[in-house]
């Protein structure tokens, strides 16, 4: 077990709201028998696909119909349907840094990938128009794993670049979304598509739990009609009462004010960890990407390696990872950088996790 955990990849378990979430679903249990005891529609329930279409245009914009909503249990699911209703030699781009999974997916489905670099502003367009690129996976909301908020003129480039071409989309995955903290809401790349380009995904894993394993993609119309062709024998892979009781939890206005309450609760750990970094590193870190998500990017001035740094943190007791797992190729960057997610990172703990990575950065 860890002292301390900076891990990216969990919610705040403590904070969960348990009691509600159980109200919702024993509700769900009595009141929704019949569905429990048959399969529901492939893409999910349909009033609970109306309720996320609702909340998914309250949210981030979304403009789209229950109809065109898939549910999944995560997001890689929900990717193998869409490469498998997708041109088949599509060639799909991952951004570089990015998450390595849905390459390795992409890989495992024999489908063709290409590394999309970033600038300051997300992904790189100079490269894009060079490529052979022609489904980009993009995560705009907060850049996985460097934090870059896409503004909305690179937002209008990429739109422009996936109109010029029939064969090309748009796969907005809006992960890490629901927490902002310096910077307004950007508009969903959804939002703004006036012609079918764009494939919305989200997930739940990181505002409610990632064992919920409950995400969900918006198909554009003409990518419907394709998965209803293809894909009709396809049951429901995430659990009906999962379903019916987010449904509850959504219409019930819990989801609404446990965004709230967590939005509150890690803009302040966020800045009390900043703070505390500053303090034990001085001058010898850059803190970057922390303006939205429940991550930021540390990158430290020390000759010591990112591999020596990671396995010193783990001798440590302290679960922390760098950013060469999310790079396809190998980079020896002069300054190694750490992704530091605060989670599920307690305040009593902090002063101490801070004090335990500074010993692996540099203690001797
Ligand atoms: C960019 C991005 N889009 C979606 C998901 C969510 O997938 P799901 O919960 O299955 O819906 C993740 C999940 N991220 C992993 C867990 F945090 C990262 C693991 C690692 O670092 O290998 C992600 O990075």
């Amino acid at each position: 077990e860890h002292i301390a955990s900076f891990s990216h990849m969990s919610a705040d378990h403590a904070s969960f709201p348990l009691d509600s979430w159980l109200k919702c679903e024993q509700q769900a249990l009595k009141a929704e028998r019949k569905q429990l005891e048959n399969y529901v529609h492939p893409q999910g329930l349909y009033t609970v696909r109306q309720t996320l279409a609702r909340f998914l245009r309250l949210t981030r914009g979304v403009k789209c119909r229950p109809e065109q909503i898939v549910l999944g249990s995560g997001t890689q699911q929900l990717l193998r349907q869409l490469s498998s209703i997708m041109n088949p030699d599509t060639t799909y781009g991952i951004e570089e840094p990015g998450y390595q999974r849905l390459r390795h997916l992409l890989e495992s489905e024999g489908r063709s990938v290409a590394y999309v670099p970033l600038d300051d502003q997300g992904v790189s367009m100079s490269y894009l128009e060079k490529s052979r690129v022609s489904a980009v996976i993009t995560t705009p909301s907060h850049q996985f794993p460097t934090g870059i908020i896409m503004p909305i003129s690179r937002r209008i480039e990429l739109l422009n670049w996936a109109v010029t071409n029939e064969n090309r989309y748009i796969i907005e995955d809006d992960y890490d979304s629901e927490f902002i903290y310096d910077a307004d809401a950007v508009p969903s790349l959804q939002s703004l598509d006036g012609s079918n380009r764009v494939i919305y995904t989200g997930t739940f894993s990181k505002s409610l739990l990632p064992g919920l394993r409950i995400s969900y993609m918006v198909l554009p119309v003409p990518l419907l009609e394709k998965y209803r062709d293809k894909l009709a024998f396809l049951m429901s892979s995430c659990s009906t009462l999962t379903q019916l009781t987010l449904q509850r939890f959504i219409e019930t206005g819990e989801y609404q004010k446990h965004i709230k309450k967590m939005t509150k609760l890690y803009r302040v750990r966020r800045e009390r960890l900043i703070e505390e970094l500053e303090k034990a590193f001085e001058r010898t870190i850059e803190i970057t990407g922390a303006n939205s998500g429940l991550h930021f990017v540390v990158t430290v001035k020390s000759e010591r390696g990112e591999r020596e740094i990671l396995e010193r943190a783990k001798a440590l007791g302290l679960e922390v990872y760098g950013t060469s797992r999310f790079y396809q190729q190998v980079y020896t960057s002069t300054h190694p950088s750490l992704v530091i997610g605060f989670a599920r990172l307690s305040e009593e703990q902090m002063e101490e996790a801070v004090t335990t990575l500074k010993e692996a950065v540099y203690g001797v």
